[in-house]
């Protein structure tokens, strides 16, 4: 039966020092790189080896998906796709968080971070603008890659393995178990813990929102 496990990067340095980042290329953090390591062993215990492993381009996902799968046994280099990249937050990336709450307060805060609709405010980088991205924007780019590349592994009967971010992977969630508008703020993805969707032979889930593997207690 397809298999498909969605896996947060672990904690990266900016996640440490809690300060938006979006397409900001940081790395992991030592605790980060051990958490990745964590997930390997959870994996193989439950039977969640992946056929395919797909990642975002970015250093903290695709070296996520290395450091698992390493600990696993099972070394590999993810299948890079940009559509699994974080959102871009725009303005907002490398500003403290308490900085913009305090500056734009709770509201405003929430709507960038958690609504359907509203992006972020654009960035300028030297003479080039990059729009913010609202869920609906990551969600309208996330759907050829799951048609197009998740979505016929899986109905062949694969395991795949998706390792990618907090926003982009909300994105595919709504996409996946058909959450509306109204119910996409509460969709929170943890850092490095693997969340296991079972899946018909039309790729469609049988449990929505699946499940998180959770390693066996150490003896
Ligand atoms: O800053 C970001 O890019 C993301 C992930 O850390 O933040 P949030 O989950 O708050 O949208």
């Amino acid at each position: 039966m397809p298999s498909l496990v969605l896996l947060r990067h672990g904690e990266s340095a900016w996640n440490a020092r809690d300060v938006f980042t979006g397409q900001v290329d940081v790395d992991l953090t030592p605790r980060g790189e051990e958490q990745a390591r964590r997930c390997g062993p959870t994996l193989r215990e439950a039977g969640l080896l992946p056929d395919r492993v797909y990642s975002s381009t970015l250093t903290r996902a695709v070296r996520t998906a290395a450091l698992a799968l390493a600990a696993a046994g099972r070394p590999c280099t993810p299948t890079q796709d940009c559509r699994l990249d974080e959102r871009s937050y725009g303005a907002l990336e490398g500003l403290p968080r308490s900085e913009v709450l305090a500056r734009h307060g709770a509201e405003q805060y929430r709507r960038w971070r958690r609504s359907w609709d509203v992006a972020p405010p654009p960035v300028r980088i030297g003479g080039v603008v990059r729009p913010g991205e609202s869920l609906a924007d990551v969600a309208a780019r996330l759907r050829p890659c799951w048609e197009d590349v998740l979505a016929p592994d899986l109905r062949v009967g694969r395991t795949v393995l998706v390792v990618a971010h907090s926003n982009s992977l909300r994105a595919l969630i709504a996409v996946l178990d058909g959450v509306g508008p109204d119910r996409v703020p509460e969709l929170e993805v943890p850092i490095a813990e693997p969340l296991h969707y079972l899946l018909d032979d039309r790729a469609r889930p049988l449990v929505p929102g699946g499940r998180y593997v959770r390693s066996l207690p150490q003896r």
